[in-house]
């Protein structure tokens, strides 16, 4: 990024200008511990020095996580609430469940547990749910539908990972959120990377160039022809006049 703290202040502004669009005091946002919320609670923080909320939403997760959330809030001197998503996993999946499991579809559930105690604070503060998606992500349709993207603005998403890091060094993100290894917590030992199946820098390459090793090419360009769905508002049936 040419200018990492000129886009920082733009970024505030236009986070300002969003929260002042809609009527509203402030933002909330998932705090996970990764570096993606973090950027986004380091921005909202500035924008909103006294309404901004980051919550903490433990679901079967690893102590670690939260361990991190607070280290970041801290540093950011951030309001946090948690709110402990197990229990209600666990009631739900036992409502729902009959025969037969699918990993994916279970671990789905956790965003969109997310998604839905970010909004129940969203609208009792008259806060902007922030979501911390970045453009790496993005492309490749790494994201739950209506979970981690279920959210009124997008302050990064059009950054990749690498740019990312870069907004985190401004934002003087603790060091160790930085450089630790993406991962959705979702499962266990789960890592981005390992799931994609290719590096961030691979991916962030190929969306600056459109360039790269041709089998993994072919991989993203088909995880981003097969998540176009994630990326658009649902069909609309019309009838014809
Ligand atoms: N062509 C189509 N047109 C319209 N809708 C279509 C569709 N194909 C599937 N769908 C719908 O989409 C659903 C599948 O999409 P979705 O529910 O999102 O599920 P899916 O893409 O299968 O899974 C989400 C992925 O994102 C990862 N993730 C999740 C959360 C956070 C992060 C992170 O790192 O930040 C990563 C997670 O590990 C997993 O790999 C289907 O069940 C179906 O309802
Ligand atoms: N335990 C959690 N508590 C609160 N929010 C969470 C939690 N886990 C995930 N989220 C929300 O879902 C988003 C996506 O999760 P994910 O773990 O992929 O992102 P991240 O941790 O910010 O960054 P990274 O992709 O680098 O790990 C988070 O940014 C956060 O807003």
């Amino acid at each position: 990024m040419e200018n990492v703290e000129k886009t920082c202040d733009e970024l505030v502004n236009w986070l300002r200008e969003r929260v002042e669009e809609a009527n509203a005091k402030g933002l909330v946002f998932g705090l996970s511990g990764g570096i993606d919320s973090a950027v986004v609670a380091g921005l909202a923080k500035k924008a909103f020095p006294e309404n901004s909320l980051g919550i903490i939403m433990p679901c079967h997760s690893n102590p670690i996580d939260e361990e991190h959330g607070l280290l970041v809030a801290e540093s950011l001197d951030l309001k946090t609430t948690k709110v402990d998503l197990t229990n209600t996993y666990d009631v739900f999946m036992e409502t729902v469940s009959n025969e037969g499991e699918n990993r994916l579809a279970q671990a789905n559930v956790k965003p969109r547990l997310r998604m839905t105690t970010l909004y129940y604070f969203a609208q009792k503060y008259n806060y902007l749910v922030a979501g911390p998606s970045n453009k790496s992500e993005f492309t490749v349709g790494y994201f739950t539908k209506h979970g981690d993207s279920g959210v009124d603005i997008f302050p990064i998403a059009s950054f990749v990972k690498s740019e990312v890091r870069e907004l985190a060094y401004c934002l003087n993100i603790p060091e160790k959120i930085i450089t630790k290894p993406p991962t959705a917590g979702l499962w266990e030992n789960q890592t981005d990377e390992k799931e994609m199946g290719f590096s961030y820098d691979v991916l962030d390459n190929y969306i600056k160039t459109g360039s790269g090793e041709k089998e993994l090419v072919e991989k993203i360009e088909k995880m981003n022809k097969r998540s176009g769905h994630k990326r658009k508002f649902p069909p609309i049936f019309t009838i014809e006049k």
